[in-house]
């Protein structure tokens, strides 16, 4: 399994790669890539931890090889937010970063799946999958944004909330990955929760972005728990990859029910999604709020479709 990240040196490559290095099954390759002269650094760094993970960095003109045999691309290379800015904002700097990585990635590694971390995700997955079907290679069953950290940060939150354990709150988060577009399915926990606590909790995770950028004050965005986000999504699809069916929610091409992308549990297996599974029953809360939201991922989905179109 060789699993290559893009824009590895970053805040989120870094921790990234870091959990990877000691997390991926034994015999796994590890390939980072970054415009940044620090990579074959980072990677030499991280070549000292002692696991069965064989490691190698690429600098600018390395990314062909990075990609050579891939069968995952995680991609989190991009400007990240300031205080002020909406994700939105991102896509001058952002989009034509993920149209050249996709690219390159169409040809050298065609039958990979992979992962866009670099938002904002409910525009840069549509200009990948553009991106691929012009160059005749697109999969759906291959192409993820990943939403995996609005996921765990719902679990930390409720958890937070309800006095629970953390490890033990499973839940779905559906839309896509900005503001109102995230959708925390709250009335599936079986929890007892009031108006005003369901309205609260789904303002925290929806803007829990926002929180960390003013709490970095100029510094970025989320870092180390999108690398743990990302690395949980990179491990359930090895696991799956591997054999073994693993479910997580994330946003890809499925039935199309509400917009071409969207966010819901997708059952993973070793060609990628196996099942887009149905998300299951929703409040009267939560179906007002996903109509709601429509309007603006479908927009965001249009912008990138017209950019790489
Ligand atoms: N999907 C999600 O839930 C989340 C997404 N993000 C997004 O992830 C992206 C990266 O964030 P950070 O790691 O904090 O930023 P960062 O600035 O720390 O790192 C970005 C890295 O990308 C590299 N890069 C830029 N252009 C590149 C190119 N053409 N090829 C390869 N590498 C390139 C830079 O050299 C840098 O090392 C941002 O767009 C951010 O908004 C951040 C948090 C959560
Ligand atoms: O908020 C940002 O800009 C970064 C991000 O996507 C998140 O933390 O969810």
């Amino acid at each position: 399994m060789k699993v290559a990240v893009l824009g590895a040196a970053g805040g989120i490559g870094q921790a990234l790669s870091l959990l990877l290095k000691t997390q991926l099954p034994a015999g796994s390759e590890l390939a980072l890539y970054d415009i940044a002269p620090v990579t074959p650094g980072v990677a030499k760094d991280l070549s000292h931890i002692p696991t069965q993970v064989a490691i190698e960095g690429y600098g600018q003109d390395g990314l062909n090889q990075a990609l050579t045999g891939a069968d995952i691309v995680l991609i989190p290379a991009g400007v990240p937010r300031k205080p002020g800015m909406d994700r939105a904002d991102l896509f001058n700097f952002n989009a034509g970063i993920v149209k050249t990585l996709v690219e390159a990635i169409a040809e050298q590694c065609p039958k990979a799946c992979v992962g866009i971390i670099t938002n904002p995700v409910n525009t840069t997955v549509a200009i990948a999958a553009e991106v691929l079907k012009k160059a005749g290679v697109y999969d759906p069953k291959k192409l993820f944004g990943v939403t995996t950290l609005d996921v765990i940060r719902a679990e930390a939150f409720i958890a937070e909330a309800k006095g629970l354990n953390p490890e033990e709150v499973n839940i779905n988060v559906i839309g896509g990955h900005s503001g109102v577009t995230i959708l925390p399915l709250l009335s599936q926990l079986g929890l007892d929760f009031s108006d005003e606590e369901i309205a609260a909790l789904t303002d925290r995770i929806q803007n829990a972005g926002t929180e960390v950028v003013e709490a970095k004050a100029g510094g970025g965005s989320a870092t180390l728990s999108m690398g743990q986000a990302a690395a949980r999504f990179c491990l359930s699809l090895v696991k799956a990859m591997q054999g073994e069916a693993v479910v997580e929610c994330a946003y890809v091409e499925g039935p199309g029910e509400h917009t071409k992308f969207f966010a819901q549990p997708v059952k993973l297996g070793p060609e990628g999604v196996e099942a887009v599974l149905p998300y299951g029953d929703v409040s009267a809360f939560e179906q007002t709020a996903l109509e709601g939201m429509m309007d603006t991922l479908q927009g965001d989905i249009q912008k990138g479709i017209e950019f790489a179109g």
